[in-house]
């Protein structure tokens, strides 16, 4: 890391640092990061801040709820988050915008190119976008479920130089470090593999969500759109020192030289296969070259997806082919599969349009 060369990042807060002691919201430790926050922008380097906090900060009106249901955690988001963002507000000299999302808007092309544009525009007109899950309306299959994938997601929609995860932790130890006295801080990893995933384990609070694997995740995320990804500790103000000077306070994840071009990060990333459609063995079609996919072509389909959504196109024996955006929902593809008389199916398709469209591909090499 050289000094703060970062022209916009994206700064994740963690839940613990929020609210504590799940007693409403605290600024003791984020007066350091709302600090480090202003003197990125005072340098000229524009911020989004992704914030847990919203189901810590609404747990202490739900009174003696040890452990709370889903549906009662979405009740504590829904009282917590008006209060998390006005204790980040008054933090604050210039003026703040809430976003909430789930991963239903961000794996939906329009939508998500919407969330890009009002981040940017947020920017441009010198506003801190706070951006958070709809955790009280969002469903299982509609949801990131944790920040830290969420925040990596935000940071490729922002177009990021760096991630900052801000945790109750200094980054990544050989193992928890709330468990192990002898575990060690990796100062930086330039290739996660299997043996990094399996130091990280889940989380040991109660209102933390994914622990250190999610933040690994993310980390995933982030680098192999080119972005630079640190984990550190929130609650200790030389974080935010070292940080402006340059220094690696954490657990610095290192990007990759070459990023993956926009659309299949996206697809790999954000949006996720919902399903796949399996070509012939001997399938040669140049998918990016207008060379359509026919029903012909697929002899199965996996998944249960709907027009619009992310699917893998791989053949038989497992070559993956590209991630593209269907036009048809798994169940009209399957109904098409199903049609003994072809010719009733090539009407289908003939005025349905394209199974995948070429504006939508990414290639796997
Ligand atoms: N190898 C590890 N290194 C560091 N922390 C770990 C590791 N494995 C599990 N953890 C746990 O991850 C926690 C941080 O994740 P989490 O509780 O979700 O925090 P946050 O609210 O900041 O997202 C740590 O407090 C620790 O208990
Ligand atoms: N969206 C949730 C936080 C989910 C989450 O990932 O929490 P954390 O592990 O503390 O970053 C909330 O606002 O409570």
């Amino acid at each position: 890391m050289a000094d703060l060369h970062w022209k916009r990042i994206v700064v994740k807060v963690g839940s613990a640092l929020i609210a504590p002691h799940k007693q409403g919201c605290s600024s003791h430790y984020l007066l350091g990061i709302a600090q480090f926050i202003a003197n990125c922008r005072a340098n000229g380097c524009e911020v989004v801040l992704v914030s847990s906090g919203s189901v810590a900060a609404g747990w202490h009106r739900f009174n003696g709820i040890d452990t709370p249901s889903v549906s009662v955690k979405k009740a504590m988001a829904a009282a917590g988050q008006a209060d998390m963002m006005a204790t980040w507000d008054k933090l604050f000299d210039f003026p703040t915008a809430q976003l909430l999302v789930t991963h239903g808007d961000l794996r939906n092309r329009e939508r998500y190119i919407s969330i890009k544009n009002t981040i940017f525009s947020l920017l441009e007109h010198g506003l801190l976008p706070i951006i958070n899950e709809n955790d009280a309306v969002t469903t299982d299959k509609l949801k990131v479920g944790d920040n830290d994938n969420l925040s990596a997601m935000v940071a490729a929609a922002a177009d990021a130089d760096a991630l900052i995860i801000c945790s109750d932790v200094k980054g990544l130890y050989t193992k928890n470090p709330n468990i192990h006295d002898d575990a060690k801080l990796i100062k930086q990893v330039s290739d996660i593999n299997d043996n990094i995933y399996s130091m990280a384990g889940g989380a040991t609070s109660d209102v933390g969500t994914g622990g250190m694997r999610t933040k690994i995740e993310a980390a995933e995320k982030a680098i192999s759109h080119g972005i630079e990804t640190v984990i550190v500790n929130g609650f200790d103000g030389d974080t935010f020192t070292q940080l402006l000077k340059g220094q690696n306070p954490g657990t610095l994840f290192t990007p990759f030289e070459h990023p993956m071009q926009e659309h299949l990060h996206w697809m790999t990333h954000t949006s996720q296969a919902q399903g796949e459609l399996i070509v012939e063995n001997d399938f040669d079609g140049n998918l990016d070259q207008h060379t359509p996919l026919t029903s012909d072509d697929v002899v199965a389909v996996t998944g249960n997806f709907s027009v619009g959504d992310t699917v893998l196109v791989r053949k038989g024996d497992g070559t993956k082919l590209a991630k593209a955006r269907s036009n048809y929902s798994s169940c009209l593809l399957n109904f098409i599969a199903e049609q003994e008389d072809r010719d009733f199916a090539n009407d289908v398709q003939q005025k349905t349009g394209a199974i995948i469209s070429d504006k939508n591909i990414a290639i796997l090499e």
